[in-house]
């Protein structure tokens, strides 16, 4: 473990936070929290994706008819060839790709290619009809840089490249076409004009929803987590060992907790200062915090130099050794403050499993751990003590009357 240096930083620096005093002008923001955004977007896309597929389909298959109905045949039949043998087609493979969970990963690239394809094919209706002597009204593309930027869910990236990709087939291909100049010039300017806007809406859009899930994430780091340490507070702790407890008893696993106190914290505070004592306790929450390692595991800080660990349905037989680890590895911590090694400092925790089914009340295991803590505070502290599944006798703190 590498060594930590004191005093260091004693405030937790929540990276929401700092990406919102970054600003996010590039519509980026780290590895990490990209990818917690793309996730956090993923169902909401979805259902705007979905929606749009479904109405592109109708409204190209209604343009089916409009067009034979409406334009010569020599034109009609190629336009509406290419509404339902290119553009329609498109949409149904999208929205095949996105009713199957397993394609999430792909979903992204498949609408990006969608939405060109659609571009690109809404505009070659133009460009041939125009060539085949029975223009259809172009209005129609008009549409287009407002549907892909803000309503397909597409990163404003992509939707940006790919309603580039059809105006730069609109451009160069409609003015070979076009025989009156005045209306090529507006088609032109209202085609430029419409992606502009589009464009910008997009960068808004996005801007928006990012700066939301920033907010939204700092909400429920300032709701959840302790401000010291980063760790969890006693409150989301509370939440989680109810969960997880509720879990274990439909799934009839264990719950395992660990309490885990600092020893003579007090002493080490008056030695080296309150700055310096914040700074271990967040050296020994990062150790807690990477003995949290399952999905259902969370480490705690529980209050004052006290951490609690949840291990989710463990091997009862392991739980000593794991409390073990936990104790080492704090003790191995090579503090440091600017100069000097620090004393070591040790702690000693309290250890329980209980199993749902037999015992229904979760507070019995915090009854157990908190007991189990007492035990090893006065066998001597830097030690572990474990409780597997107490009988309900067990449950009762030292020098409690027996009623
Ligand atoms: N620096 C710092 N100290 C804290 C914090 N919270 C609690 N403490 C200190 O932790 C110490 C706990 O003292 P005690 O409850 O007497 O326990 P102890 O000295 O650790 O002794 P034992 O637990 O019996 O081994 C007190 O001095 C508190 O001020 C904190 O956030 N930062």
């Amino acid at each position: 473990m590498p060594p930590h240096h004191l005093p260091f930083d004693t405030t937790y620096t929540s990276p929401y936070r700092e990406a919102m005093e970054r600003g996010h002008a590039r519509l980026l923001f780290g590895p990490a929290l990209e990818a917690g955004f793309r996730d956090a977007q993923y169902l909401t896309n979805l259902a705007w994706m979905r929606w749009v597929s479904w109405i592109g389909i109708a409204t190209y298959l209604a343009f089916v008819a409009i067009d034979l109905a409406t334009i010569p045949l020599q034109a009609s039949r190629w336009t509406a060839a290419i509404r339902l043998l290119l553009i329609v087609p498109t949409l149904v493979v999208a929205l095949a790709v996105s009713y199957r969970t397993a394609s999430r990963a792909v979903l992204t690239p498949v609408v990006f290619l969608t939405a060109t394809v659609v571009g690109c094919g809404t505009v070659g209706i133009v460009v041939l009809s125009l060539a085949l002597g029975a223009p259809v009204p172009y209005e129609g593309t008009l549409l287009l840089p407002f549907v892909i930027h803000l309503l397909l869910g597409l990163p404003w990236r992509q939707a940006l490249g790919s309603n580039l990709i059809a105006l730069a087939m609109f451009v160069v291909l409609v003015p070979l076409v076009q025989p009156d100049r005045m209306i090529l010039t507006y088609q032109l300017s209202y085609m430029l004009l419409a992606n502009v806007l589009g464009a910008w809406g997009g960068y808004a859009l996005e801007h928006r929803a990012r700066a939301s899930f920033l907010t939204a994430g700092l909400l429920s780091e300032l709701a959840e987590r302790d401000g010291l340490t980063g760790i969890h507070n006693r409150r989301s702790f509370n939440d989680h060992l109810e969960r997880v407890w509720k879990q274990a008893a439909r799934e009839g696993g264990n719950v395992g907790l660990a309490l885990i106190d600092v020893d003579h914290f007090k002493q080490f505070n008056d030695r080296h200062g309150h700055g310096e004592g914040d700074a271990a306790l967040r050296a020994v929450a990062d150790v807690l915090g990477a003995h949290a390692n399952r999905p259902l595991d969370l480490a705690a800080r529980y209050g004052g130099e006290e951490f609690a660990l949840i291990w989710y349905d463990p091997q009862p037989d392991q739980l000593h050794a794991m409390g073990e680890r936990v104790r080492r590895d704090i003790a191995a911590l090579e503090l440091h403050a600017a100069d000097a090694r620090i004393d070591p400092i040790t702690v000693s925790a309290g250890v329980a499993v209980l199993r749902p089914r037999d015992i229904p009340r979760h507070t019995d295991l915090l009854r157990a751990a908190d007991i189990a803590l007492y035990q090893a505070k006065h066998g001597g502290r830097d030690r572990v003590v474990v409780l597997s599944h107490p009988a309900p006798g067990e449950l009762r703190f030292p020098g409690t009357p027996v009623s």
